[in-house]
């Protein structure tokens, strides 16, 4: 089974007076927009086995086609009705939006299927539904730290063998990036400036600007490896959140790794 991903980006200018403009870069944005309005990225994953004769799972294009068909217009139709009522496209009106285009595009796959759909919110939030009808909210906070990566019970040899130059003992850095993804009970309610500061106060602060395997207990008989890293955000969260279960932690040392945890069972 592989899982492929469309992103579709267009703009809805919440005033329609004028027209649309369509303009012919799919890349940037497609519809353009007149200038600064609604830009929305989805992510669309689409599910199933790869034809030996062409090695598609299904074509790009027609990922792309079918969705912005039915996404563009939900979006269009519903962020211009909320403008015009004077009312807020918020996270409980960005989940009807999505709910709506994944009914509108749940069957047009077949026999694939649209695993999931995911908008971006801006660039470090977005939220994703998913084939239980499951909607999720996540959001990436940074932190910068210092680690070394050590075994005391190794030979200085052998840590360098393992651990190579991140052995060094003055130790090295990196900006961390932190995704934390939860599932409100009731995204009315869901109040996203708790979980903020919950995942800032509990976890972030207590790393940032620090030498993880100096100055933190938890490391001082574990490597601050981003593997570790990441058990310990999702152990120190998991039951935390106000109104809201954790659903999954990723963590990037730099932008080319990362770790993902769902906890034991995930
Ligand atoms: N499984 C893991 N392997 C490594 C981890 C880790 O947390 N888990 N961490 C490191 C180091 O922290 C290191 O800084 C990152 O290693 P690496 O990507 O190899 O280093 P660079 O970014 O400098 O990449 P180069 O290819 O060496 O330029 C190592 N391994």
């Amino acid at each position: 089974m592989h899982r492929l991903t469309r992103q579709i980006r267009f703009s809805v200018d919440p005033f329609p007076n004028g027209g649309d403009a369509e303009g012919f870069n799919s890349y940037c944005s497609k519809p353009a927009g007149h200038g600064f309005g609604f830009f929305i990225c989805l992510n669309v994953e689409v599910e199933g086995s790869v034809q030996p004769d062409t090695g598609f799972l299904i074509n790009l294009a027609e990922i792309d086609a079918k969705a912005r068909r039915v996404a563009v217009n939900i979006y269009k139709k519903r962020i211009r009705q909320l403008i015009a009522e004077g009312k807020n496209v918020n996270l409980q009106r960005t989940c009807e939006i999505l709910r709506e285009c994944w009914g509108g595009l749940r069957s047009s796959f077949t026999p694939q299927k649209l695993s999931s759909l995911e908008q971006l919110v801006n660039p470090y939030k977005k939220i994703t539904i998913s084939g239980d009808n499951m909607l999720l909210y996540s959001e990436k906070f940074e932190f910068a730290a210092t680690h070394k990566l050590w075994n005391d019970n190794f030979s200085e040899e052998q840590n360098f063998d393992h651990f190579g130059k991140c052995a060094n003992p003055e130790g090295h850095g990196h900006n961390y990036v932190v995704e934390i993804t939860a599932e409100p009970e009731n995204w009315k309610d869901f109040d996203r400036f708790d979980f903020q500061k919950k995942v800032n106060e509990l976890f972030i602060d207590k790393l940032d600007h620090k030498n993880l395997s100096r100055d933190l207990d938890y490391y001082k008989k574990l490597n601050p490896t981003v593997e570790n890293i990441t058990v310990h955000c999702w152990n120190t969260l998991s039951d935390k959140l106000k109104g809201a279960k954790l659903k999954s932690v990723r963590i990037w040392e730099n932008d080319r790794a990362y770790c993902t945890y769902k906890g034991e069972q995930g």
